[in-house]
């Protein structure tokens, strides 16, 4: 299991992450979602033992992750510009990791090479930016982590390959239990393949939840009336967003269904729907609800 607990980091004053508490599960994929300078890649660097906390503890097990080689060897950090050592092909990349991580596999890798049909003689650095970023999945997957570590994993690939590549982390998490931290903006690719969702914004985490929780947590209700909305209807309810549509007025409520639906029903409307809502449109709106507003959005 991964843990941070009351964990924060400053840069200059800055506190870019700020008493954090937070647990990933062995076997779970955990999406990190946020706006731009939240902290997300912070937050990652501290899970991956690169930086070390102000305060606060971050361990693996039990273990503190900073400088812990035993427990670096059992992980694999992708960041969002994966980094090759100069000059070098993917055989090479693939001998230099063979040295560093005792859980290499040979198989692994010729299989992998095949499946992507990736051309390992060829220098990485001329690869272009989706290649690059498959001859680094191919290495870290070839290292069998049990912590896979991604910023932005999927920037850059292809739809057929991001495919590829979902299909053999799922696989990987189901036949070995790997875990998974992803960060992303990119939420619909999040939604298919996450378990757990954390919200990070300005160096804090404000939500922290099973997908499927957090999504029955929030709904989009259009409802309309033979005369005015009752007022009191919405004091009534948790609403994070209003909008008119002729004499529709859709609402974004947080709370459970069945409760809104009672509420609403007793207030005898003509037409009432309760529709799910994506993760991109609960993250919106949360963080509308938190002030960072995005004007005008028109939910589909
Ligand atoms: N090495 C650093 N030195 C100084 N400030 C930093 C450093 N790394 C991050 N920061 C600051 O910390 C805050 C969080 O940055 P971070 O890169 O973790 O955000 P992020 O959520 O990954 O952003 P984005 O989605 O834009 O990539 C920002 O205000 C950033 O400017």
């Amino acid at each position: 299991m991964i843990e941070m607990k009351n964990v924060s980091k400053a840069f200059n004053r800055l506190n870019a992450v700020e008493n954090v508490d937070l647990s990933i599960e062995r076997g779970s994929i955990y999406g990190l979602i946020g706006s731009n300078g939240a902290g997300k890649t912070t937050l990652i660097k501290l899970l991956a033992g690169i930086y070390l906390q102000d305060r606060g503890s971050v361990t693996i097990d039990g273990e503190p992750v900073y400088e812990n080689l035993s427990l670096k060897e059992r992980m694999f950090y992708i960041p969002d510009q994966p980094y090759f050592l100069p000059q070098y092909n993917t055989k090479q990349m693939a001998q230099f990791y063979k040295s560093i991580y005792p859980t290499w596999n040979e198989e692994r890798f010729q299989t992998l090479v095949a499946w992507f049909e990736l051309d390992i003689k060829k220098k990485i650095h001329t690869f272009s930016k989706g290649w690059q970023r498959q001859a680094a999945f191919i290495l870290a997957l070839s290292t069998k982590p049990d912590i896979l570590i991604l910023d932005e994993p999927m920037d850059g690939l292809d739809p057929v390959v991001r495919k590829k590549v979902k299909n053999i982390l799922i696989q990987d998490v189901a036949d070995r239990k790997m875990t998974i931290l992803i960060s992303s903006h990119n939420l619909r690719e999040l939604e298919d393949i996450c378990d757990h969702i954390g919200i990070i914004h300005k160096g804090k985490i404000l939500i922290e939840k099973e997908l499927d929780e957090l999504k029955s947590d929030v709904h989009k209700v259009q409802v309309a009336y033979k005369n005015e909305v009752p007022k009191q209807l919405l004091n009534k309810l948790s609403v994070l967003h209003t909008e008119k549509r002729g004499s529709v007025l859709l609402c974004i409520i947080r709370g459970r269904e069945e409760e809104i639906t009672e509420l609403i029903c007793k207030s005898n409307p003509v037409i009432f729907d309760l529709l799910p809502l994506t993760l991109e449109e609960i993250f919106i709106y949360e963080m509308g609800d938190i002030g960072y507003a995005i004007e005008n959005i028109i939910v589909e």
